[in-house]
């Protein structure tokens, strides 16, 4: 049986398209914009995603760029993923991406800018020290080479 989780989620106003799977062929879901932002090269923006949610107990949300984000509209998510944690649900919780436009650049209300899924948080970490780790060794940081 497939599995469900119910978001409740609000929007920002009513001309922001609502939530949608894209043709069923992935299931992260895009995001868009919720403002006209114009952009000189450069410039950095927290742009409005237009939602807030609450998450269901025990997941997190992550946000990266749709792989044609750079392309259509040459900016770049500063943080390179957004993570969203389930305390962020309150009526001013809106979800944003922060952007650096690398060339002058419009962003329109409702382009599709970023995506998201939710996962479910890691198991708590106990951290235990050795002195030495046992595993087989793989030769340490681009040890593999080029080709
Ligand atoms: O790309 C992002 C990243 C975060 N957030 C929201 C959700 C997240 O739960 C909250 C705080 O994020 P985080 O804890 O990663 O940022 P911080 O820099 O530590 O800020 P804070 O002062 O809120 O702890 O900001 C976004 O809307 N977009």
């Amino acid at each position: 049986m497939e599995q469900k989780e119910t978001i409740k989620i609000k929007y920002l106003n009513d001309k922001i398209e609502k939530l949608c799977y894209i043709d069923g062929k992935s299931d992260w879901i895009d995001l868009r914009a919720a403002e006209d932002v114009t952009l000189k090269k450069g410039e950095f923006a927290m742009i409005h995603l237009g939602i807030a949610m609450q998450l269901p107990a025990g997941y997190e949300a992550c946000v990266i760029p749709r792989s044609s984000t750079y392309k259509n509209f040459g900016i770049i998510q500063s943080n390179h993923m957004g993570l969203i944690d389930e305390t962020y649900c309150g009526p001013n919780d809106w979800w944003r991406m922060p952007v650096i436009a690398m060339r002058d650049t419009e962003i329109h209300v409702n382009d599709r800018i970023c995506q998201f899924r939710i996962q479910k948080h890691q198991p708590k970490i106990v951290f235990d020290e050795v002195e030495e780790l046992t595993g087989e060794d793989r030769g340490g940081f681009g040890s593999t080479g080029r080709k």
